[in-house]
């Protein structure tokens, strides 16, 4: 592949944005092979969890804008529509991914990590929505994703400026979780990856779901499809051994 390199170390999927000397700007190539690298880990049993982080000193500084010149209304919407599709599937993945932001994390590059589940940034990282320095707007979801994060009077300030925040303020804003050093970052990502990968892997798809579908919906639909899908977790193999391994303790 011409700009993702993928890490195959079960149970992780580790996945590079890796056009370095671009900050590993978004072109049609990346989001193409980007969306390949994650159907291939989708249909991986081995991997339960996905990591996506950039290759060198950025997380990625979004969309490549050397190719705007070149586009013309229609190839920009297909250009917008295909980006979107890929944050889309990201988030609706029915595995946990987890953004490690490794420094700059700007316009489709924050689109991508608002699609992942959870965000882990180092300190020097900064994130923002630059697009209107360029007379245009977030066009992988931003507009959508940032407010639903970070409320609306926050959302609309970071677009309508376009400036960067820093990663500690982007977790006090909910933008990110985890804020570590720099030297940090891969440890403490491993180490949340690796709970949650020990976790049973329907349970967590089934909270993702009901999380992602919930927050689209009133709170009362968020709370039948809970209760509704609620019976079908006790059925897994893992959920009767977990059960059955804590009553055992308990006894023994
Ligand atoms: C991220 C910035 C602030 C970093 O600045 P600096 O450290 O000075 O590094 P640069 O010299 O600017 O960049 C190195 C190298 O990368 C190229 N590059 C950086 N960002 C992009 C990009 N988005 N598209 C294409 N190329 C990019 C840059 O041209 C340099 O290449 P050379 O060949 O060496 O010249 C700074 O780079 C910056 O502000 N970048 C743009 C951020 C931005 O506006 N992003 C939004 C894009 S629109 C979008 O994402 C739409 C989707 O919603």
């Amino acid at each position: 592949m011409e700009t993702i390199s993928l890490k195959r170390e079960p149970p992780f999927g580790w996945i590079y944005l890796n056009r370095p000397d671009k900050l590993n700007a978004i072109n049609e190539k990346m989001i193409e092979e980007l969306g390949e690298t994650i159907k291939q880990l989708e249909n991986d049993n081995e991997i339960k969890v996905i990591i996506i982080t950039g290759t060198g000193k950025a997380f990625c500084a979004g969309a490549d804008i050397s190719h705007f010149k070149t586009l013309n209304p229609e190839r920009a919407w297909l250009f917008a529509k295909k980006g979107r599709e890929l944050m889309d599937k990201i988030e609706n993945l029915g595995k946990p991914v987890i953004a490690m932001i490794n420094g700059y994390a700007l316009g489709g590059g924050l689109e991508i990590a608002m699609a992942c589940d959870i965000r882990i940034a180092s300190e020097e990282a900064q994130l923002g929505l630059p697009e209107i320095t360029l007379g245009i707007y977030p066009g992988f979801g931003g507009t959508q994703r940032l407010p639903r994060l970070v409320g609306k009077g926050r959302a609309l300030l970071m677009m309508f400026t376009g400036d960067k925040i820093t990663a500690k303020d982007a977790e006090r804003f909910g933008l990110v979780e985890v804020v570590v050093s720099k030297e940090a970052l891969e440890e403490e990502t491993r180490k949340m990856a690796t709970k949650i990968a020990s976790q049973s892997q329907v349970a967590i798809s089934e909270i993702k779901l009901l999380v992602n579908k919930g927050l689209d919906s009133s709170i009362d639909a968020g709370l039948n499809m809970e209760s509704l899908g609620w019976g079908v977790a006790f059925t897994t193999d893992d959920a009767k051994k977990r059960i059955d391994d804590f009553l055992s303790k308990r006894k023994g």
